[in-house]
């Protein structure tokens, strides 16, 4: 069995977790998650997107987030921007680090951002462009790669090619995401076998969320495959406006403690990641979405 010996976690909880939010988060409290995650050891934050309001009103704040933030070196604080509207604002804010995001399927595309596919692309064009001239690294995101809400099934090849387009327009790290869950251990690896043809597996990432609960196995699953990025969100938080039923994505904690047994080093610690999960729950009101955070604040043992 080889695998990777060390994995590098992309917190998106801030983003991807608050995005769905309905009721309104204070800027303070979501500073507040940014900090207590970083404290934790997380090195990868998302911290909110460049988005129109419209769209999704739980991240118009994002450019007080940014301002309010302790920022603690070494650690990569990022934002999600569709359009160079949303790249400038982002650059404004002082951003280093932005994610382009496209869809394996031309229904979601069209949900969740208003284009096709290919027109997407050509969107981020001059936001590549604009990125290399001021320095910010950009990381590609590919929605739908084990299944679509609106489209069902999507060939494994139609990832590949939306993946090998975002890395040969000049994309550092690909994340491949099941955006609702719906992927399988078997079919993981083989997207992975596929989609590693046109990118370097060390610059694939997995999100994975966890609808089906088959988003450990699925890392489990990338980690034999040689993947070792993968995304999640403290506590468990999250879903996709234009993904209907889409639980969270998967519990860092969760994702941690498989690491942990796996022997792998991350740097995180897994007290102060339950903590600032469960400080994020009592403000949203809801029970925490990690089972090892539970298992723990329950006094379980193994
Ligand atoms: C892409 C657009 C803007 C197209 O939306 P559109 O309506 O086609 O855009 P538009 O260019 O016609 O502009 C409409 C209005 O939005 C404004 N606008 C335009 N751009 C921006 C911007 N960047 N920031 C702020 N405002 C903006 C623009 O100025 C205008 O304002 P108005 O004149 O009406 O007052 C819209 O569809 C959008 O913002 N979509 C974002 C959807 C989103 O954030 N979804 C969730 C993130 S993706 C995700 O969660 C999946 C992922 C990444 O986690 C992986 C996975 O799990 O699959």
């Amino acid at each position: 069995m080889n695998l990777p010996k060390q994995v590098r976690l992309v917190e998106v909880g801030p983003r991807d977790g608050l995005q769905n939010e309905q009721q309104p988060i204070s800027v303070a409290d979501k500073v507040r998650l940014v900090d207590d995650l970083s404290a934790a050891g997380l090195s990868y934050i998302e911290v909110g997107s460049f988005v129109a309001p419209k769209w999704v009103p739980q991240m118009a704040g994002s450019a007080e987030v940014f301002a309010r933030i302790q920022q603690r070196p070494g650690v990569t604080y990022a934002a999600l921007t569709p359009n160079m509207k949303g790249f400038e604002a982002a650059l404004e804010s002082g951003v280093k680090e932005v994610a382009v995001f496209a869809a394996a399927s031309e229904a979601f595309s069209q949900k969740n951002i208003n284009c096709s596919i290919a027109e997407s692309l050509q969107r981020f064009v001059p936001l590549m462009e604009a990125a290399q001239q001021h320095g910010v690294r950009v990381r590609g995101y590919v929605s739908c790669v084990l299944g679509c809400p609106y489209d069902g099934e999507v060939a494994p090849e139609q990832v590949a090619w939306v993946a090998k387009e975002l890395y040969a327009m000049g994309c550092y790290e690909v994340s491949l995401g099941d955006t609702i869950g719906t992927g399988s251990a078997g079919k993981v690896r083989h997207l992975f076998n596929v989609v590693g043809r046109d990118v370097p597996r060390h610059q694939l990432a997995g999100h994975f969320h966890d609808t089906y609960g088959q988003a450990l196995a699925n890392i489990y699953a990338s980690l034999l495959e040689g993947i070792g990025v993968f995304d999640s969100s403290v506590a468990g938080l999250g879903g996709c406006p234009y993904a209907k039923g889409a639980t969270g994505n998967v519990a860092t904690e969760d994702v941690l403690y498989l690491l942990n047994g796996l022997g792998i080093e991350t740097a995180i610690d897994l007290d102060k990641l339950i903590a600032a999960g469960q400080r994020i729950c009592t403000v949203l009101g809801k029970d925490n979405g990690s089972r090892v955070a539970r298992a723990l604040l329950q006094g379980a043992t193994g």
